[in-house]
């Protein structure tokens, strides 16, 4: 048990006896820096890029420094299981795929790559509305794998439901309705190119081969595009929909629901209100609200107010297994990786997520383990100073 995932690490030590270094760098925090070598500026740009003048992407980033891991010694930390429980089921450990569209831009094989590579490990991918593969495609290539659905709200209460009812006909078990992207954010890195995916058709294909969404349409997407892409815009952007509406979606899902871009507590108690199963802490990778405060500054405090309501989990700025111990150590139960991964499947496809995700949950076993910890669970605010 102890060496599942550490013991990627004497695998990679073991491959260099017979010649091979690592394809990828072992480093996560050098994979921007490699992914801009072989994506498109355009491409590389939209990934990378956050709001504004990129101060909330800054404060993410500072609000994990700012905590330091105490480790504790003698503890015996050699039998570690990073399982974790979420709604019911057994995941192998606390990472699960964020939501991000368009992985079409970074890689042919798209999110087909994505949900293998996750599927192999047992941990869940969180597909997105604005995916660049269908519901139905991304669900074949998952096959047994555990896997999610996030929902960029429609203003359409019949391509809801016609989507919603897809998702869970296809195995999608939870439902993550992403709250904080009803409109996009000034982003100046596309605006200064133009740049903007869907407007080239680019992660449209769940609407695309949506019935009720064809069915708003004069022309079918494939007799005038033009049409049917601003009436994608127009469906999945512009509208803020409020507390009450979110009965609607109680009433249309029956697995766990949870709410992504909770930054405030009292949304979060809101949430809980509201019938629905958890929330996830983000500001979105700082891809909205420019000068937001740094997504980890807020999850003490939620946590705090809801933890024994909902489940907690978060995303924004994790990095690598350092962050995602001190995410845990404040609340979290489990965490989502965002650009980390899909700089993998720039580099690699499949092959470069699977590294990614195995060199995360790595560095995070090594890491917990000598920090004199066995399990995610027994990680408190208590092993953490603040410095
Ligand atoms: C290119 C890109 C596309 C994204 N698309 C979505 C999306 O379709 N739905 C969603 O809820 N979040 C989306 N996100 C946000 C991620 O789910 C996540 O909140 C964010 O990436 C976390 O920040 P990090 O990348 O700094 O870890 C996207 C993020 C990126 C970088
Ligand atoms: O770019 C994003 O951050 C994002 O969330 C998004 C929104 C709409 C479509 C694709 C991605």
């Amino acid at each position: 048990m102890a060496e599942r995932f550490g013991g990627y690490q004497n695998e990679i030590y073991l491959q260099g006896l017979a010649g091979t270094t690592p394809a990828f760098t072992t480093d996560l925090t050098a994979l921007e820096e490699a992914a801009k070598a072989v994506l498109t500026p355009e491409a590389f740009g939209y990934v990378a890029g956050s709001a504004g003048a990129g101060a909330t992407a800054r404060a993410n980033r500072e609000a994990f420094d700012r905590w330091k891991i105490v480790p504790r010694m003698l503890t015996d930390a050699t039998d570690r299981d990073l399982t974790t429980t979420l709604f019911d089921a057994e995941i192998p450990a606390p990472v699960l795929l964020a939501p991000v569209g368009v992985q079409s831009i970074v890689h042919p094989d798209a999110e087909l790559a994505t949900a293998r590579a996750a599927a192999g490990l047992g941990l869940p991918m969180i597909l997105s509305t604005a995916s660049s593969r269908t519901i139905e495609q991304v669900a074949e290539a998952s096959g047994d794998g555990p896997r999610w659905f996030q929902l960029y709200w429609p203003n359409d209460p019949d391509v809801c439901a016609s989507i919603l009812d897809r998702a869970r006909k296809a195995g999608f078990t939870a439902l993550v309705v992403t709250l904080d992207t009803w409109t996009l954010a000034w982003r100046p890195r596309d605006l200064d190119r133009s740049y903007l995916p869907f407007i080239r058709n680019e992660g449209t294909a769940i609407a695309m081969s949506d019935p009720a969404f064809r069915a708003r349409l004069q022309k079918t997407p494939e007799e005038d595009q033009p049409m049917a892409l601003l009436q994608w815009i127009g469906m999945f952007t512009g509208t803020d929909h409020s507390w009450s509406q979110l009965a609607v979606l109680r009433e249309l899902w029956d697995g766990p629901i949870l709410l992504k871009g909770i930054q405030h507590a009292d949304d979060a108690r809101r949430a809980a209100d509201a019938g629905m199963n958890g929330v996830v802490v983000s500001n979105h990778g700082g891809r909205q609200v420019d000068g937001a405060l740094g997504a980890l500054e807020a999850l003490p405090g939620i946590a705090q107010a809801v933890g024994d309501r909902l489940e907690v989990l978060f995303d924004s700025g994790v990095r690598n297994g350092s962050d995602l111990l001190k995410a845990l150590a404040l609340g979290a139960k489990a965490v989502l990786l965002g650009r980390p991964y899909v700089y993998g499947l720039g580099l690699g496809g499949e092959d470069g997520v699977r590294h990614v995700l195995r060199s995360l949950l790595a560095e995070f076993d090594l890491t917990l383990g000598l920090a004199g910890h066995r399990t995610p669970g027994e990680l408190t605010p208590e092993v953490l100073v603040r410095g």
